[in-house]
């Protein structure tokens, strides 16, 4: 289980001290999938970077329990996966190289084990044609996907995505979003997900919950029942939806382009 408690993030430099996060508790099972949803410059960016131990925090704990012990979270002890909107892939390596990147720098590849396991993840995401290809030669599907597969073949403690599929086209997010379920599903690494989509968030999360102006949580549903579910005409999945549009709205989120 991943437990954040009573965590506090501020900006401080010589001219400014920016609050962004303050006093927020979220408690996530192993295997759960964790949408949040909330206003530009919420923090939920913020939150991420946090707990992927790129940014220091002021107050609160970040921790994982296994087996009633209690250990901080700690990028050097704990796998973290990342999908960020912009797939975070380096340019002068290959795709292959890219998704073998994080193993090696944790001295945990295997050649067999991992070569295999590539395979597999290529063959579900549909990017085995292009892993000896360099990322300036893939479209914005493809490498989507191949940041979905360098994240998942790290066998990931925690996954975190930020807005992972904002800069595909309609057409091309449906598709990744499809994949990426598949494979999460076959691995259920914990899971958070930041994004700015109402659909998005019932599809993918487990659990939704919406962040006010303020870095709070104004609405927070456990066991989401649309997860996994295609976006539908049924009328109590509208209803879920107005009732998020509203909540987001309430916390000053402009809604028109969900
Ligand atoms: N490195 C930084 N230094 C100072 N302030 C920052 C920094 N990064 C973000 N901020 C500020 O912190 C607040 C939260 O930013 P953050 O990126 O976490 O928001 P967000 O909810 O992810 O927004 P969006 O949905 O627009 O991506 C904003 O006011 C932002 O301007």
């Amino acid at each position: 289980m991943l437990i954040i408690n009573d965590l506090s993030i501020r900006y401080k430099s010589k001219s400014e001290d920016l609050p962004v996060i303050s006093s927020l508790s979220l408690q996530l099972e192993k295997g759960e999938s964790l949408a949040i949803l909330g206003p530009s410059g919420c923090g939920k960016s913020t939150l991420i970077n946090a707990l992927s131990g790129s940014l220091p925090v002021q107050e609160g704990t970040m921790e994982f329990t296994d087996k009633g012990q209690y250990c901080p979270l700690n990028p050097k002890v704990h796998k973290i996966g990342y999908i960020p909107q912009n797939c975070g892939l380096l340019p002068w390596k290959t795709i292959r190289q890219n998704c073998l990147l994080p193993l090696k720098i944790r001295k945990e590849y295997d050649k067999y084990t991992h070569t295999e396991e590539l395979n597999r993840l290529s063959e579900a995401l549909n990017i085995k044609d292009i892993l000896d290809k360099y990322p300036n030669q893939l479209s914005g599907g493809q490498l989507q996907r191949s940041a979905i597969a360098r994240a998942f073949l790290l066998l990931p403690d925690l996954l975190l995505m930020d807005e992972p599929f904002s800069a595909l086209d309609e057409i091309t997010r449906t598709e990744a979003r499809e994949l990426f379920l598949e494979v999460w599903k076959n691995q259920r690494p914990t899971t958070i997900l930041v994004t700015h989509s109402i659909e998005e968030a019932l599809y993918l999360g487990s659990t939704v919950c919406v962040f006010s102006a303020t870095g709070g949580i104004v609405k927070y549903h456990k066991a989401n029942p649309f997860f996994g579910q295609f976006e539908s005409d049924n009328a109590v999945y509208l209803a879920e939806k107005q009732l998020l549009r509203e909540h987001l709205m309430t916390a000053g989120e402009r809604v028109d382009i969900i």
